[in-house]
């Protein structure tokens, strides 16, 4: 199980890998998540943005899971698995909450709920009564996505909460990460890749990047750097990604970094389920010149 203490380092957010025909395509995953083993990462979050959790239903979830599981065990490599269960529906997050946990989830990813705009109220009692499964939750804020934003104070009454073991920021706000390391002793995750190293220098314990599928390495060199004290050479170290970092968000997430997993045979294609699309044919040309410096 995940905790405040070990909520820290690399987690990489899978791709969900597709066929032609969009049904899932499990023989790409297989592969690709065995390639994630060799890195000394913390941990694997399945059903997270990147992995289209919007399209994707729960039993292919369950079978993500499944998958992930046997494969560790085939390949004698325990991770942590983190599993997004967050939807805009009280009820039914509390329900695939358990469920994950029945899955054998290490935690749950828990997006404040979209769409809807509840009042702060609202998603401190969504936060509430998923705390309560029993299953540790990261709450997950990322406000261009879900049309609503959390106060400092909302936030820091969701960290307070019993079986809250962190939050994932992609607010792409700074101060907002800097207060929060501040105001609560629980672990800040940055889930907005360009801020990783900003963050880090905030206080923030670690990150949960979509860059971490094809910059594994070299994001870990950057964790383990500042980590160290080496706080400068970890810039210079960031700096040298930050291109292509830019490049992966040029279009939706996780467009872009399907196109370059597909590009280096490690999925089969780069398929989305619609409404999301490929990538332009300009996106894949810059794409293209990055294929040299991925360190997956
Ligand atoms: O899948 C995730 O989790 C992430 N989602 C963010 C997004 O797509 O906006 C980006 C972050 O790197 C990880």
């Amino acid at each position: 199980m995940l905790n405040e203490q070990n909520l820290k380092g690399i987690f990489v957010p899978v791709v969900t890998p597709f066929l032609a025909n969009e049904q899932l395509d499990i023989n790409s995953y297989r592969n690709y998540v065995s390639s994630l083993f060799v890195h000394d990462i913390q941990g694997l979050v399945v059903n997270g943005t990147t992995g289209e959790s919007p399209t994707v239903t729960w039993e292919e979830v369950a079978e993500l899971v499944s998958v992930t599981k046997d494969l560790m065990a085939e390949k004698g490599r325990r991770l942590p698995i983190v599993v997004g269960t967050g939807t805009n529906s009280t009820a039914s997050t509390v329900q695939r909450t358990e469920l994950a946990g029945h899955l054998g989830a290490d935690a749950v990813l828990v997006v404040v709920p979209y769409y809807s705009r509840p009042s702060q109220e609202g998603i401190l009692e969504h936060f509430r009564r998923v705390s309560q499964v029993g299953v540790p939750v990261i709450a997950y804020e990322i406000p261009a996505r879900t049309g609503v934003r959390l106060t400092i104070e909302t936030t820091r009454r969701i960290l307070d909460l019993d079986g809250v073991i962190g939050l994932k920021d992609s607010s792409g706000q700074i101060g907002f990460s800097s207060e929060l390391t501040r105001l609560s002793a629980k672990p800040i995750l940055c889930g907005e890749d360009l801020y990783f190293h900003a963050m880090l220098s905030q206080g923030a314990s670690g990150g949960m990047l979509a860059s971490a599928n094809v910059h594994t390495r070299s994001l870990i060199n950057v964790y383990q750097l500042f980590n160290t004290g080496s706080v400068t050479a970890a810039k210079q170290a960031f700096d040298l990604l930050v291109p292509c970092i830019q490049s992966l968000f040029q279009e939706s997430n996780p467009a872009p970094l399907k196109w370059l997993l597909a590009r280096q045979g490690l999925i089969a294609t780069d398929t989305l389920r619609s409404p999301m699309s490929p990538i332009s044919e300009g996106l894949k040309l810059t794409l293209e010149q990055w294929l040299p410096s991925l360190s997956n």
